[in-house]
């Protein structure tokens, strides 16, 4: 039987590499996309040594357009992909005139641009096997529009509204498409400060990475279209379907503006 893989981008730190884990331990070969100079090599042997999966590694920069075409060239020639997880993101919390346009250019450039280029270089591929899948990483801040956030939010309901579109257009070609928009994740330690700056409103939405990262991917193997972890997110999520935009954007805003206290 051919080989299959599952490539997963951003997977050098955070909820990237805690699917890198739970993927391994379901036995999938893995392409793991990290920026250069992370510790993703030595993740890669862990991960071949302890679960006997074949591990490749890339490192460049998703957003730069020449890295972006080389190595998506190599590996769209030398892997069976049935598994892609849009993992890597940026964001931030910063008003709009501190936010450089190289950082707004980046996060549209990271969110949008690269997760549906990567998909669609990658789609051919998809295709060929008779069941594969898309996970696309959105977040809570898609059903909302957010101040001091602006740009990432906006970026994440592209994310959402990207993947409901394409699962609808693969729905007869064994392709399933899904979306998770996770609550608040203790990943990297800026993200981190910035959700205990929230209160306990930020905390209650949390659930651990590697928890959240199994639940996700039991859910999208399981070919659920929409994944919201944890109780308290999906009780907003309903609560954000019901609230008018400009309420909501008020009431959220509010509870992110304390984020800013981490630069000001
Ligand atoms: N943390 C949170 O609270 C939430 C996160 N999310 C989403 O979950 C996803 C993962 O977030 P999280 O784990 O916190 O993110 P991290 O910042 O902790 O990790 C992001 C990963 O992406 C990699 N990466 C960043 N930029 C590039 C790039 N240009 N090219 C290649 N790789 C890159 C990073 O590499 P390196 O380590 O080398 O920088 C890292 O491996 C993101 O899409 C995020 O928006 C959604 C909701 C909440
Ligand atoms: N990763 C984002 C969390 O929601 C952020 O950096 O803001």
């Amino acid at each position: 039987m051919n080989k299959t893989y599952t490539l997963i981008t951003g997977a050098s730190s955070g909820l990237g590499s805690a699917f890198a884990l739970c993927c391994a331990r379901l036995k999938m070969n893995l392409i793991l996309i990290a920026l250069p100079g992370s510790a993703i090599k030595r993740t890669g042997e862990e991960l071949r040594r302890l679960y006997g999966v074949e591990v490749h590694i890339f490192e460049f920069d998703l957003t730069s357009n020449e890295a972006f075409e080389t190595h998506v060239g190599i590996i769209k020639a030398s892997f069976a992909v049935n598994f892609l997880i849009n993992n890597a993101g940026m964001g931030g919390t910063v008003p709009m005139l501190d936010c450089s346009p190289q950082v707004i250019d980046k996060i549209i450039r990271l969110n949008i641009s690269c997760t549906a280029l990567l998909t669609r270089e990658l789609l051919p591929q998809l295709l060929r096997h008779e069941k594969s899948y898309v996970l696309n990483i959105a977040s809570m801040a898609a059903f909302s529009p957010i101040a001091y956030k602006t740009v990432y939010p906006a970026s994440k309901a592209f994310v959402s509204s990207f993947s409901l579109g394409l699962r609808e257009e693969m729905q007869h070609e064994g392709l399933s498409v899904s979306v998770a928009c996770p609550g608040p994740i203790m990943t990297n330690s800026n993200t981190s400060q910035r959700i205990l700056l929230q209160g306990y409103k930020g905390r209650l939405g949390l659930v651990s990475t590697m928890d959240l990262a199994n639940r996700i991917v039991r859910q999208t193997l399981a070919g659920r279209a929409v994944i919201v972890p944890g109780w308290w997110n999906r009780m907003n999520q309903k609560l954000m379907g019901i609230i008018p935009s400009t309420i909501k954007v008020r009431l959220i805003s509010g509870v992110i503006k304390r984020e800013l206290q981490l630069t000001h």
